[in-house]
């Protein structure tokens, strides 16, 4: 039978991930079906224009406030219905969303083999992050080929007894992601000079990139979060820019507090290209984000990972991250010590990135074609 693949995609980090998958599966002329849940419409939306991926099924399943239950009931009828009008030969999913998790489970009800992009990231706990830790696992337990994104990843798959053939160490395809949106970046002019504003009202002053939007930082990691950043302030050399996450718990604490702050750029969700070029004008970053913590590396930023934890273990080994917590003290003291001790911000600000490095998706298109 011919191959028929449909990938599937809910949230604006599974776009970034199988933009590249998807461009390189078109251009081996491969019959591709792009399902978009939409679970977050807008930053979904963003990132397909930019990709010129226009998707050939869009369920729009994204309503104010809606539970897990419902949201994941709604998914599994949906992409039920999908796959049984479409009949792919492979359904691709990315991660650990409800996306991801539904439709391999809507996979396997209609005996079609899943792969799954990013596999093998582990915290151990079931509960942090909820749901993704037990999303991802339904997902390997489904699943027939594993890209998992780094040797470590694989190591876990390998533990938890998937088969040895069934498992391929790619890359994290984020970084192939990133290398194209730089190169869009820098063919556009307009693109370029998108910071112009910015980089003019904080004059030489270093930029700290911020991103803030995980659950468990709600509440009073998100206020221990903002007080350490109106510390960092106080230096009259650094500027703050944070792109505020939609959702109220960070939305209205971050407004309220920094926004009259004249070294302090709060801006809306930014378009992918424009998320890059802050990042690779930014002298460090503080994040909550997977994914930014993944891409960093590859500018030479150095990333304070405001978790307790990170299922992404592999740049705090490599050097280029550094976890701080919630925790006032720690985030405010090795904020300074990168301000401050040029030896300490060299040490981490290695351009290796032991994430991927730009050809994850050449790998798993490979597979998913000769396999
Ligand atoms: C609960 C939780 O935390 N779950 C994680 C979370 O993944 P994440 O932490 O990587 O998510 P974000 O930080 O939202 O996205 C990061 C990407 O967005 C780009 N970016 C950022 C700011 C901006 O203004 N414009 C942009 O373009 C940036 O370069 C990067 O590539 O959600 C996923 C799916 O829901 C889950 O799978 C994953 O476990």
């Amino acid at each position: 039978m011919k191959d028929h693949i449909l990938v599937l995609l809910g949230t604006r980090p599974e776009a970034i991930k199988l933009f590249p998958v998807i461009q390189r599966l078109k251009a081996e002329n491969v019959a591709v079906t792009v399902c978009a849940t939409a679970q977050h419409r807008e930053m979904l939306d963003q990132v397909l224009k930019l990709a010129q991926i226009a998707p050939d099924v869009d369920l729009n399943v994204m309503t104010p406030n809606q539970t897990l239950d419902h949201l994941s009931a709604r998914l599994l009828n949906e992409i039920g219905e999908v796959l049984g009008r479409v009949k792919p030969t492979r359904v691709v999913v990315q991660g650990d969303t409800a996306t991801a998790m539904i439709g391999a489970l809507a996979s396997y009800y209609h005996r079609i083999p899943v792969s799954h992009v990013e596999a093998g990231l582990r915290s151990g706990d079931i509960y942090a992050p909820f749901p993704e830790e037990v999303n991802r696992k339904i997902v390997c337990s489904i699943a027939d080929q594993h890209f998992a994104p780094t040797p470590r990843a694989a190591s876990a798959l390998r533990s938890e007894n998937v088969p040895e053939e069934r498992i391929h160490v790619t890359g994290n395809t984020v970084v192939d992601a990133l290398i194209l949106a730089k190169a869009m970046v820098e063919a556009d002019p307009c693109m370029s000079s998108r910071w112009d504003g910015v980089r003019e009202q904080h004059g030489n002053r270093r930029l700290i990139l911020v991103t803030c939007h995980r659950r468990e930082n709600f509440g009073g990691g998100v206020l221990n979060i903002v007080k350490a950043l109106e510390t960092i302030l106080a230096r009259e050399d650094v500027a703050i820019v944070l792109p505020v996450h939609p959702n109220p718990n960070v939305r209205d604490i971050f407004a309220s507090r920094l926004a009259h702050h004249p070294r302090v750029t709060l801006i809306s969700p930014q378009e992918y290209t424009d998320f890059v070029s802050l990042l690779s004008m930014s002298y460090l970053v503080l994040t909550d984000s997977g994914g930014v913590q993944e891409e960093a590396p590859t500018f030479g930023k150095p990333v304070l990972v405001m978790r307790e934890t990170t299922e992404r273990p592999e740049g705090l080994e490599a050097g280029t991250a550094l976890l701080v917590g919630a925790d006032y003290n720690k985030i405010v003291g090795e904020t300074f010590r990168l301000l401050d001790d040029e030896q300490s911000y060299a040490a981490m600000a290695r351009s290796h990135n032991p994430f991927g490095d730009g050809h994850a998706s050449e790998r798993i298109v490979k597979v998913l074609l000769h396999a």
